[in-house]
Parts: structure tokens; sequence; C-alpha cells
């Protein structure tokens, strides 16, 4: 049965000095780097067929570490990234290789972007809750439909991620392919959210931790058979 593989990228920098980030294009820490190598050993005994990331590099990164470090997961293929994400068939020049079949695609979508912060983006977690109250800065973090000063909300961001999900990334799990996506904590959370059909009360309590991958095995319907989270 075809695999889908979600992992949110690794720890990155503001991740680490906690700070919202949103489209900010924060780079990995050290740390973020480790969780994608140990991500990448758990997906040891799993194949990937074809990869989607977003357009931040801290996805990017997470992506290559996870099909290069424990190469096993590529099952012999070279990953080579596709720049025109809308075309599945686009051959560029990225296109050195002759043999399609020994490639390995990764398709780079700003649909799968991180939720836009806004006027948040910069500013400390914590001091932003001492400033407007913990249970606001919640709201803005974790609800579905509230949006942070100037940014998207749960629901804008599903309104991106989900459609592509569903009509481009679900396309090779109907044809048997195994996907891994690369994304962010809140284009996954929306993701999730559609796939284990989750009410907008049921999504805020919803955390995903960096670096870990949940598989989901499907069927070729793409009906949910089973979902194992690696956080082991
Ligand atoms: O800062 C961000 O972009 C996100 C993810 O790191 O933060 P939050 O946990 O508030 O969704």
């Amino acid at each position: 049965m075809p695999e889908l593989i979600l992992t949110r990228h690794g720890q990155s920098l503001w991740n680490a000095e906690n700070r919202f980030t949103g489209w900010v294009d924060v780079p990995l820490s050290e740390r973020g780097r480790a969780e994608a190598t140990i991500a990448s050993c758990k997906l040891r005994e799993h194949r990937v067929d074809v990869c989607y990331t977003s357009l931040l590099f801290r996805a990017m990164e997470t992506a290559v570490i996870c099909l290069t470090e424990c190469d096993d997961i590529c099952g012999g293929k070279t990953p080579i990234f596709k720049h025109d994400a809308n075309d599945p068939n686009w051959h560029g020049w990225d296109h050195y290789n002759v043999d399609l079949k020994k490639e390995l695609p990764i398709f780079p979508t700003p649909a799968l972007d991180e939720r836009y912060y806004g006027d948040l983006q910069g500013l400390n977690k914590t001091e932003t809750a001492e400033k407007f109250g913990v249970e606001q800065v919640q709201r803005w973090r974790r609800s579905f439909d509230v949006r942070p000063p100037g940014g998207e909300s749960l629901e804008d961001t599903m309104r991106r991620s989900v459609p592509y999900f569903k009509t481009r990334i679900l396309t090779h799990i109907k044809q048997g392919e195994n996907v891994l996506i690369s994304a962010h904590g809140n284009s996954l959370r929306a993701i999730l959210m559609y796939l284990d059909d989750l009410s907008s009360e049921e999504v805020v309590k919803l955390e995903l931790a960096t670096g870990v991958p949940i598989v989901y095995e499907l069927d070729r319907t793409a009906k949910v058979l089973d979902k194992e989270i690696l956080d082991k």
C-alpha cells in the first residue's frame, strides 16, 4: 500500500530563539540538522518515490537530509529538485540524467509554505504573550480561523495547502507511489486536519514536533488505513 510521510522541518535558528517565523527564510540550527538526520535513520525501512517541500530553506534542508543521510530511502535513485512545481513533467536544466527512472523528483511549492505570521514575524513569543496576554497569543497561534495581525489564519493556510495536496500530491498515492512531504507546523496541521478529519475545535490541540516523521498508509483511493508517529 502507498505511504505518505509528513515531516515538519527540524528545529530552525528562530525556533531555538522562540521567535515567530512564518515566511521568514530561516535555516536549520545544528540541532535541526541532527533531528533531520535522525528522521532519515528512522525512515531507513521506508521507500520514497517523490518528495514535496515548501519554498522555505528549512523545509528543503530537511527534505535533502532525510533523502540523502540514509539514502536507502531513495531506493538507488538520485533526488533532484524540479523548479517548476506546477508542471509534474517539467524537465528543465535539472535534467542531466538520461534515465528518468533514476530520478527522485523534489517539487518545491509555495502551497506548503508556513502560515504567514504578518506583524508577529521576528517577535519573541514569550514577550508577545506578556504584551498581549497568553490567551490572545494562543488564539493567534492555534485557533482555526483567527488571523494574527496582518497574517494568515490556519483556515487561510488550509485554503492553499489542502487543494494542492488533494489535486497534486494524492495523485501519486493513487498511482501507488510513496510520497515524502517536508513542510511546516501550520501547513502540516492543515493537511492533518484534512487527513484525520479533525474539527476546528480539535485542531487547536494539535502540536507537531520538529523533525518527527508521521507515516500514513493509504489505499489507492487515498483512504487512510494506518498512521504511525515515529517519535521514539
Ligand atoms: O513561528 C512559526 O512560524 C510557527 C512554527 O514555528 O510558530 P507556531 O508554533 O506559533 O505555529
